[in-house]
Formats: C-alpha cells, structure tokens, sequence
C-alpha cells in the first residue's frame, strides 16, 4: 500500500500543502516544532480517523480556523482509493471515492506508527500493553474491533451496576444478565488475542534476531487474570471465564469492580530470558518495541496481501547504525516509510539513494 498525494487544508500548522511521496523511503527533516510530526499525524489520521495524539479532533485544526481538510489518495494492490476528511469542531465528515460510507471501511488501510511514547509498551503499564492489543494487534484479526467495542459497553454497565448493588439500589439478580454478556465477549476477545498472537510472537521473535544479529532472544507471553491454556477454543475460555468470575462475586460487588477479563490481562516481555521492563536498556527496550512493530507490519502482509505504511517519528537515528542498516534494508522497495528527524547530519548515504529527503519550515514542506 502506498500513499500517493496528500493534500491539507487548515491541519495544524500547514494553511495549504500538497505532498507526492516517494514509493520507498521518506526522510522529513526540519528544525524542532516545525511540522515535522504533524505531517506524519495527517497520514495516520486520514488512515485511521483519529490522531494519535490529540484528544480532541477540533486540536488538529489550525488556530483560528473552522475547517480542517485532509484528502488521501492511496494505492492498494494497484487499487487506487481517495479518502476525504472534513473536520471540524462540532464533528468530521469521512468520504471513501467520493461516497459517505461507515468509518469501519478504513479497516482495509494499513498504518504502523513508531514514535517516542511506544516505549511506554515495554516499559509502562500493562494498560499500555493492552492498548497495542486491541489497537495495533487484535485489528489483524477482522471480528475483533467488533468485540473489544461490545466488551467494553458491557464492562462499563456492569461496573455502573455493581455500584448500585451496593449501594442497594439494584438487584444483584439482574447482574446474570450482565455476566453472561461479559463471558461471552470477553472470551471472543481473549480467544482473538490469542489465535492472532499466536502468528505474531514467532514473528517478532525472528525480526529482532535479525535486528540485533542473533545476540537477543524475545520472548513474549500472554498472561491472563484466567487460568488458560494457549490451546483453548472460545467455549473453553468462556467456561473458564464464567466458573471464576461467579466465585469471585461477593469481593466485585464490595470492590464496584470486574476483577477478571481480558481488561486485566498483560503481555511479559523478555529478552533472554530477563524481563524487559526492569533489565532491559534503552535501547534494548527501543529495539524490543521495534520488533513489536514491526511483526504487525509482517503479519498484515501474510494476512491481506500488502504492507502497511509505515511512520517512524523521531525513532530511527535513536537506534545504533547497525540497527538502522539492518531496518531500512527490510524495508526499502517493500513499505513506504515516513521518517522524521531533526538530525538531517545523521542521515546515511543508503538513504539517500532509496528515498527522498523533506524539509519542513514553519508549515512548508519542500523536497
Ligand atoms: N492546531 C494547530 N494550529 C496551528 N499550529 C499548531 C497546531 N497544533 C500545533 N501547532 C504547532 O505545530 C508545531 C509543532 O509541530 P510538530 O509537532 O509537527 O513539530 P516537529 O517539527 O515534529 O518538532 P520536533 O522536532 O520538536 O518534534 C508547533 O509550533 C505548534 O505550535
């Protein structure tokens, strides 16, 4: 897949620019706060419909302004596609080829973000862990957004009514209702994390071996708040889920929390053999959350048939030369790459035969 033209209106601070992107390897440079990660924000935006660091869509408008544009031609499998978003402060607008149609069709567009914050996967909360899981990881899998959406509406209710039991203003009866949902669901969930983490782990753990010339082993596991076998099939998890959750009632209800579910469980990280989070260095932990990465890159490949784009933000001339060698190898004529930097000296010559370098000033891009 590949992003041929994008063109913004009012995005952050860009008035008006358009942007024909080399097929391989982009380098966007440019002094700090210049508009170097807002480039890369529009194309995950317009892929994604969300940004991935505004809370709010009406701060990606540029100041003062009403309207935010950002129009996207893409190639897929010498399919070409037109995204279209209008945004604005009391909403957004999404077109695919000119038509109105349900947000879920960007489903079929690939995007893999790097930046500084995705450290936080190896050495942050499991929440952080989870957040890849259902954002980065379970969308290889078709049903899962689906599910993760429907386990989490009946995991807020059933929170909301566990207070009121309490408090007795509801019937414990009525949480049967709830419970059977929260199985449901969150065996679908947990059953998608696995069948996909399944093909992802072996994944991972080759690209990092390759990254850091066989010396690091990766291993990743799941750990569920369940007792559960890697080999359970979907009704198996949910007897599992539904038997402890009804023994642990009593203490839910006292706590006003689901203390079981896919909503409590985590991946451990190590590298050989040592947990990655407390003994791994920077680096370690940078290379650790590239192979991550980078094996969802791999595996939409074998899944629908292209690469993703990728979007480095200020990463790549963090990893060490060989690091960087043994990457843009990978993925030069394979993934069209988005890298930003402020360090344009640090910039190899490899590069600059691959790809084309960009510079930014002040919401000006030339090339
Ligand atoms: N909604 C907005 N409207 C106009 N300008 C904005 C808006 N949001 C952010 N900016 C401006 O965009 C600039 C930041 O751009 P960006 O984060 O892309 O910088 P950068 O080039 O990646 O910098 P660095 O190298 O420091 O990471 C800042 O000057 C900020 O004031």
């Amino acid at each position: 897949m590949r992003v041929e033209n994008i063109t913004l209106n009012n995005f952050r601070n860009y008035a008006k620019v358009s942007f024909k992107p080399h097929p391989s390897i982009n380098i966007i440079t440019g002094h700090n706060a210049q508009g170097k990660t807002n480039l890369l924000e529009s194309i995950y935006y317009s892929l994604k419909g969300h940004s991935f660091r505004a809370d709010r869509d009406r701060d990606v408008i540029k100041w003062q302004q009403e309207t935010a544009v950002i129009n996207t031609e893409i190639m897929v499998s010498s399919r070409q596609f037109l995204i279209q978003w209008l945004i604005k402060a009391s909403g957004k607008k999404f077109r695919l080829n000119g038509t109105e149609v349900p947000r879920a069709e960007l489903d079929q567009f690939g995007v893999v973000l790097f930046c500084p914050e995705d450290l936080y996967l190896v050495k942050g909360s499991p929440q952080e862990r989870r957040r890849f899981l259902d954002l980065e990881v379970g969308p290889l899998h078709p049903g899962y957004s689906h599910a993760c959406r429907q386990y989490a509406r009946v995991l807020s209710q059933r929170n909301i009514l566990l207070k009121e039991i309490r408090g007795r203003q509801a019937n414990p009866d009525i949480l049967d209702i709830w419970d059977e949902q929260l199985y449901r669901h969150g065996a679908r969930v947990i059953f998608l994390r696995l069948q996909v983490l399944k093909k992802l782990i072996p994944v991972a753990r080759s690209i990092h071996l390759e990254l850091t010339n066989g010396l690091e082993q990766l291993q990743a596991k799941y750990l569920s708040s369940l007792v559960l076998d890697l080999s359970f099939s979907e009704e198996q998890i949910y007897q599992v889920f539904s038997q402890a959750a009804k023994q642990i009632r009593k203490l839910e209800i006292d706590r006003c929390q689901t203390l079981l579910g896919p909503h409590r469980d985590d991946i451990s990280l190590a590298i050989n053999g040592a947990e990655a989070k407390t003994f791994g260095s920077q680096g370690q932990q940078r290379t650790v959350t590239l192979s991550l990465k980078l094996s969802v890159l791999e595996l939409w490949y074998r899944e629908f048939g292209h690469y993703p784009v990728l979007l480095l933000d200020d990463v790549l001339f963090e990893l060490d030369h060989n690091r960087q060698t043994m990457l843009l190898d990978k993925l030069q004529d394979k993934v069209q790459t988005f890298i930003t930097t402020s360090f344009p000296g640090g910039i190899d010559d490899q590069i600059k035969q691959v790809g084309q370098i960009w510079r930014v000033h002040a919401g000006n891009l030339t090339g």
